[in-house]
């Protein structure tokens, strides 16, 4: 089985280089279906096994895609299939971002439910109801949405009853190619949806708005391929920032933009980590003794569910009792077990967890539980006494490119059981 083995008690010191944004480019991508003419060239793309799945369903829709050294061409420019199958809808939920594209441009789709995942039942009716609202007719039929449009989508008054990141992005995507106005209030704030818009808008489109929790779209006639630099990854910024916290070590990231991480960075502050700003990175500089906290996580510019396991494992080292309430997903707490095998001290009521912090924690041969635990579980790995064996490594390789490989670098004890396989996770053609 694959595994990465991690020694615990060295220092980290040195720079690492930041990827492209794993959460941005998946809704970039299946923007790029929108473009009737033209070839869409999205640089700064990282490596991920995401990213293969999501290459994977565009091709079967129709679309030619390439990937060259960061750099991913889509050519939507033929007649396109309408139908994405379970197979690979269930492989990723950011599948369902093709559902906008598709009835933007055939006012048809037929797209199987992506069903819940390890974090939580994830529904998707922010999405359909916002669609209907714009003129789709759904139907479910053998587990996949149909939806229809009579003619073309129209432009509709939206309010989401929670901001949902991927119901944000598929609204603004069918609002694009939509008839009239739409105006979408509650929506998401994320910096993945200020990427998407600014995408849509270099293609012609007339998003306003994105970044803020009013947006508003006018629909155009069409849109072009064209060539868009995808955002820095704040997520796997944000989970180096920890490794540099949990070693005690200061460290400097490359390819970061700090605002995207002002909630992450004010609670390492809070617990005593400075992070200063260098030119296009930031360094990470622990105090002697940290501070235990309370954090919730919340929509942005709240603090990102994405990286609660990561603080969970650096609350693990800090004398004093820390608690995290976990308000996105109702089931995003899996990685408390693998910390007690490593004898961490967590108890969890409902939604807030009690973490015990500053006991010794012990190697062990913990079980990779979601992409972020898989990061946690390797961050606590690297203060551990002995040895820590993390598997279930298809997790990490859906958003992290090759992280033991970055660690490494930094001077981190550790290596991967199935090396050769980290040099390209992306599904080729
Ligand atoms: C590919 C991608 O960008 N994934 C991110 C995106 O996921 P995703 O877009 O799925 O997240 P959402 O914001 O939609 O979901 C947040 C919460 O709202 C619920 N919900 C969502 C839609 C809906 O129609 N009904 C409903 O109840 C979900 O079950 C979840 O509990 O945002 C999440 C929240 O920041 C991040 O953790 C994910 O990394
Ligand atoms: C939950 C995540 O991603 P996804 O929405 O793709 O499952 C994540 O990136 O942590």
């Amino acid at each position: 089985m694959d595994s990465i083995i991690v020694k615990g008690g060295k220092k980290l010191s040195g720079s690492v280089e930041i990827e492209g944004s794993k959460n941005a480019v998946l809704p970039v991508l299946t923007a790029s279906l929108l473009a009737e003419e033209g070839v869409s060239r999205l640089h700064n793309v990282p490596d991920l096994s995401d990213v293969g799945t999501l290459a994977a369903l565009l091709r079967h829709l129709g679309a030619e895609v390439e990937m060259e050294e960061g750099t991913v061409s889509v050519d939507a420019s033929a007649e396109l299939s309408c139908d994405a199958p379970f197979d690979l809808v269930s492989r990723m939920r950011a599948s369902m971002l093709v559902m906008g594209p598709l009835l933007a441009r055939y006012g048809y789709c037929n797209v199987a439910m992506p069903g819940g995942c390890a974090i939580g039942s994830r529904p998707v009716e922010q999405h359909i109801k916002g669609l209907e609202k714009m003129g789709t007719t759904f139907r479910t039929v053998d587990g996949s949405f149909e939806g229809h449009v009579d003619g073309r989508l129209k432009g509709a008054k939206i309010h989401l009853d929670f901001p949902s990141v991927g119901a944000t992005q598929n609204l603004i995507m069918a609002a694009s190619l939509a008839e009239g106005t739409t105006e979408l209030e509650n929506a998401a704030q994320e910096p993945e949806i200020e990427d998407l818009a600014n995408y849509i808008n270099e293609m012609g489109g007339n998003v306003k708005g994105a970044g803020t929790a009013h947006i508003k779209i006018e629909g155009v006639e069409s849109l072009k391929g064209v060539d868009h630099t995808v955002i820095p990854d704040r997520i796997e910024a944000g989970t180096f920032m920890i490794a540099g916290a949990i070693t005690r070590s200061e460290i400097t990231l490359k390819n970061v933009v700090p605002e995207h991480l002002s909630a992450l960075i004010s609670k390492l502050e809070e617990i005593g980590v400075r992070i200063e700003a260098t030119g296009d990175g930031v360094k990470v500089i622990p105090a002697e003794n940290l501070k235990p906290i309370r954090v919730k996580t919340m929509p942005h510019p709240g603090f990102p569910t994405d990286m609660q396991s990561q603080m969970m494992a650096l609350l693990t080292t800090i004398n004093g009792t820390s608690v995290i309430t976990e308000t996105i997903f109702e089931n995003r707490f899996m990685h408390v077990n693998e910390f007690r095998k490593m004898d961490a001290d967590i108890e969890v009521e409902e939604n807030h967890a009690f973490i015990k912090g500053g006991g010794k924690l012990t190697g062990g041969r913990v079980k990779a539980t979601d992409l972020r635990a898989a990061a946690a579980l390797i961050l606590a790995g690297l203060v551990a006494e002995g040895y820590t064996e993390v598997t279930e490594l298809n997790h990490l390789d859906r958003g992290y490119v090759d992280f033991h490989g970055k660690l490494q670098k930094l001077g981190a004890d550790i290596e991967r059981t199935d090396e050769q396989h980290t040099k390209s996770v992306i599904t080729s053609k």
